[in-house]
């Protein structure tokens, strides 16, 4: 190894000293530590022994239970269970800050359900996390702790996958879902406990959810003092930052309760110098921990699945040249478009002599224990969604994370046994980071959050209790994009159309698009088309091998522009039957495609129980595709100029084709686009050819208002 990356150590050691501990005593912490190590050897045992299928015998049972037990008590938390079964007995809200693996997400609802306080009667505890991977695991693990099987008395509900029952009284969901769940349970009955966890995350559904929780905690208590048979509604505000105080005034000034301690230390490393190349130094440094470092696997964290691409390659080109005596590498890839069965594998053991190192996006930043991790790197950045509300750009550039964010990666690590963070970057330039990452809710679109809130019964949406108020820009924005898209009418109430949009899972835009194809009888294309246009890219484009994969991509342009192209691909796919050979010539995605796919049949599924048939194909008639994509993005459309320049038709504002794009370096009247992202320039991607002619008739109300 040619090159080396110095680190220094931690010299604040990371926030823990900057909380205020007041329900454990973390000395005590450190002299269980070795006990925790012995434990850890048991709970491993108890993994192995609980895969098994032979039925055990009650002596084991018991055996297990006893250890399970005796993990559960030497986590952080369960000092604090007494005082924490209290406090959320005598009020109806309380906020539990506590240092990451401290045992908050998986004990805390047992304790409730222990403590008696959720029951088939009073109703269930929803947990809520911001990603479903950690929805899915942590209602995995807490089965293993309760010795029930996963979807009776604990289970999880997410996107296309609901893995509970009647009988589930601690379920784990993510935001979106207990949003949807508002839809048809307007005071969410169902439970007697909402906890949002990962709070400091800030995302856009979990903001909603906090002004829509606490309305509906207060309608509970009103009817209750009327005399109506209702329970209380208790909420529980989970996180791990230093800013309690905030989800304190916005709850009403609900009790602070701080959780002190982890279960195993994290020594924290700064790179003595700036690294100019995140991605050289990112390799290098697993590159050092692999040959110099004790085993254990290694998470590290990129800002992208292209990033993750380049280094899945680079690792697996330096695993094929490690020396047979020497341990194997494993590289594993980890973020959101990834199948749901493909981001699991990241949980399985790695094989005998061979180290896993995970690839992964900020999805696994939060909550999660990935079993094995004793190695994190952090390069310190995210890509981050922006939206301009004056212009409509969506923008997803690359930032540095926060501090929070920071500490939140170094949290992976030590939750099996001590760890050690790498972070590329220096000790100052972490000293430079903000605090917290912006909230999402001041920072993106909130044309689909507008749709939920207004089809959850709040009409007026200027006036929700946010904690923090988007600007009035962007809400104006989003009520005129729905209001021309349909989904609301004059007065601002929700049309049926908005109805249907908002209970598809799908940006409206797009949901918009899939209602209409109906009637276009274009669904089958359409369908395919979104699935497709829902992943990041189903090209990929080898450094070294750039003109060739241009080369070989011409065959299925479609000269009317990229959501055409989409389905030539898709349809020569097919035709071989996904052939591996083949895709690699082509240089095609194989893996996206095959995503794309599984999109597909969840909306195929979807379609067919609001009465649209899948099925339903223009054949060769492929304007009517068009025309309806049109429906939902009229307002991304540019009309040629006599320059040869494309001006917009909403905003008047000169758009560029992006270089990658089939429509790149054409002429023709008109173009339709699915995104204008500013990335370097301010350009426009998915784009298709259309006629002008055909505005009218895709949003009526929308260019008679434009012509009046
Ligand atoms: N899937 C799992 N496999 C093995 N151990 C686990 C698993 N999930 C949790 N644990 C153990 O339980 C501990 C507590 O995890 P928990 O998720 O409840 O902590 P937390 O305080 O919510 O952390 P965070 O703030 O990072 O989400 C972990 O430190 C780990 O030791």
């Amino acid at each position: 190894m040619k090159r080396v990356i110095h680190f220094d150590e931690d010299q604040d050691k990371g926030h823990q000293d900057d909380f205020e501990f007041k329900v454990h005593d973390n000395t005590k912490q450190q002299k269980k530590k070795k006990k925790n190590g012995q434990q850890q050897q048991k709970d491993q045992k108890f993994h192995a022994a609980n895969a098994t299928t032979v039925p055990l015998d009650r002596a084991t049972m018991k055996q297990m239970r006893k250890e399970m037990l005796d993990f559960r008590q030497q986590l952080p938390i369960y000092s604090g269970r007494d005082a924490i079964i209290q406090s959320i007995q005598d009020s109806p809200t309380v906020i539990v800050m506590g240092e990451t693996g401290s045992g908050k997400t998986t004990q805390i609802p047992q304790f409730i359900l222990e403590a008696g306080m959720a029951s088939y009667n009073a109703g269930a505890i929803a947990v809520t996390q911001p990603r479903r991977v950690a929805a899915v695991n942590l209602a995995k693990r807490v089965a293993e702790e309760t010795f029930t099987t996963l979807g009776k008395r604990v289970g999880y509900t997410v996107r296309f996958d609901d893995t509970s029952s009647d009988e589930t009284l601690i379920k784990y969901l993510t935001d979106g879902m207990l949003l949807r769940e508002i839809l048809s349970d307007e005071l969410l009955l169902r439970y007697k406990v909402i906890v949002l966890d990962e709070a400091h995350e800030r995302t856009l559904r979990t903001d909603m959810l906090f002004g829509m929780v606490k309305k509906i905690q207060k309608i509970r208590k009103e009817k209750r003092s009327n005399g109506e048979d209702i329970e209380e509604l208790k909420i529980v505000v989970m996180s791990a930052t230093l800013d309690a105080e905030k989800f304190s005034e916005f709850f009403d000034g609900a009790k602070i309760l701080y959780v002190s301690g982890r279960l195993f230390p994290v020594d924290s490393y700064f790179t003595q110098e700036p690294q100019a190349d995140y991605l050289d130094a990112s390799l290098v440094t697993i590159f050092q921990i692999h040959v110099k470092n004790p085993k254990g696997d290694i998470l590290m964290f990129l800002p992208g699945q292209d990033a993750i691409e380049t280094l899945t390659t680079l690792v697996n080109e330096y695993a094929s040249q490690l020396r047979p005596s020497q341990q194997r590498l494993l590289a594993c890839p980890l973020f959101a478009a990834l199948p749901p069965s493909q981001q699991q594998k990241v949980f399985d053991p790695a094989p005998v002599n061979t180290r896993k190192i995970i690839l992964a996006t900020n999805i696994a930043e939060t909550s999660i224990t990935i079993p094995g991790i004793k190695y994190v790197i952090d390069c310190g950045l995210a890509k981050l969604r922006g939206f301009n509300p004056k212009i409509g750009v969506e923008s997803l550039l690359l930032h540095p994370i926060s501090k929070s964010s920071a500490w939140q990666r170094t949290g992976r690590a030590g939750r099996e046994a001590a760890g050690v963070c790498y972070r590329l970057y220096t000790e100052d330039a972490f000293r430079e980071l903000d605090d917290d990452t912006v909230p999402e809710i001041r920072r993106c679109n909130l044309a689909a959050a507008v749709l939920s809130l207004k089809a959850s019964g709040i009409d007026n949406v200027l006036e929700f209790d946010y904690m923090d108020r988007p600007s009035r820009a962007s809400l104006i924005r989003a009520l005129e994009e729905l209001y021309a898209l349909g989904a609301i009418d004059d007065k601002g109430h929700l049309s049926e159309l908005g109805k249907k949009m908002s209970e598809f899972p799908l940006d409206p835009t797009f949901a918009k698009v899939i209602i209409q194809s109906g009637e276009y009888g274009c669904s089958l294309e359409v369908i395919a088309i979104v699935s497709l246009l829902s992943v990041d890219s189903i090209f990929f484009t080898p450094s070294d091998k750039r003109e060739q994969a241009t080369e070989s991509r011409r065959k299925f342009i479609h000269p009317d522009g990229d959501h055409l192209t989409l389905l030539n691909v898709l349809k020569a796919y097919w035709e071989v039957k996904g052939d591996v050979g083949w895709c690699k010539e082509h240089f095609i995605n194989i893996r996206n495609v095959k995503i794309a796919l599984e999109i597909r049949d969840q909306l195929i599924r979807f379609c067919e129980r609001i009465d649209i048939n899948p099925a339903a194909t223009c054949g060769t008639d492929t304007d009517q595709v068009l025309k309806c994509f049109l429906t939902g993005f009229f307002q991304n459309s540019a009309l040629l100029q006599p320059d040869g320049s494309y001006k917009s038709v909403a905003g008047s504002q000169t758009v560029k084709i992006h270089p990658g794009s089939a429509m790149f370096g054409k002429r023709v009247e008109g173009i339709m686009y699915n995104e204008l992202v500013f990335t370097t320039k301010h350009y426009v991607r998915s784009v298709s050819s259309i006629q002008s002619a055909w505005l009218p008739a895709a949003a009526p109300k929308y260019f008679n208002n434009m012509k009046n």
